[in-house]
């Protein structure tokens, strides 16, 4: 048995297998490598690797959700959080639903969401998409941020929940990935507020 970093060790068998050749062609005499070897290339750390690249990894409820693959596709980092968690929503919603106006996204009106601000059926507003709670609320889907936060919502300031929105979740993360499958359709006549169309929505898109 060689001793090797740490507490791992190794049998001469381990060591011969990496004598042979170069680095460069993926043998090599260092323990290191041998321990790299170990972790990277086992049978366990293959199956990793594999699930990993194929996006269907069960590592974490993140990849679950959209696949590691997804990671980075698209530039939505730049500008304040507000409008890369609104970017990220606007583009994953688009994904599943279509662009906005188009025959297959749906639209909501004002008085059709004034009928769903009930603590079992609540649609919330952001950034002009309106999203049905009620799946949270009646525990059919895990929130997990809780019910109180939707409620609480409901309760302070009814439907409108982008600065909320914002506050609790950002563009890498979950909301965003999980918020197309909760999409009702756009509210009809929704405007930007003032403070984006004066700031961001002018800016050439280069410089976002
Ligand atoms: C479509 C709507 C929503 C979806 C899909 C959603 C989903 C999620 C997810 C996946 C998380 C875990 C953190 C993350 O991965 O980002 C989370 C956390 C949270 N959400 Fe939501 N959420 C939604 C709406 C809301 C709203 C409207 C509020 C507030 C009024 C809210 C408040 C929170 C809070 C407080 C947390 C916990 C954050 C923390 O512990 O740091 N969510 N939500």
């Amino acid at each position: 048995m060689a001793e090797l970093p740490g507490s791992l060790t190794a049998t001469m068998a381990d060591l011969e297998e990496g004598v042979a050749t170069s680095p460069e062609e993926g043998t090599a005499t260092s323990p290191a490598v041998i321990v790299g070897k170990r972790i990277s290339e086992g049978k366990e750390g293959e199956n990793k690797m594999r699930r990993a690249r194929s996006g269907d990894s069960v590592d974490t409820i993140w990849e679950e959700a959209e696949g590691a693959n997804e990671d980075d596709l698209e530039e939505t980092t730049r500008g304040t959080k507000e409008e890369t968690v609104f970017r990220k929503l606007d583009l994953l919603v688009t994904k599943k639903w279509g662009a906005k106006g188009s025959e297959k996204r749906p639209t909501v009106t004002e008085e059709e969401m004034k009928k769903h601000t009930s603590e079992e059926d609540f649609w919330v507003m952001i950034n002009g998409m309106v999203f049905d709670m009620g799946p949270f609320l009646r525990e059919e889907a895990k929130h997990p941020g809780g019910t109180a936060i939707l409620l609480r919502q409901l309760e302070l300031s009814g439907s409108d929940a982008g600065d909320r929105f914002v506050r609790w979740h950002n563009a890498a993360g979950n909301a965003v990935r999980r918020a197309p499958k909760y999409f009702v359709g756009d509210l009809l006549g929704w405007k930007p507020p003032r403070r984006w169309r004066l700031c961001c929505r002018r800016r050439p898109r280069e410089s976002l």
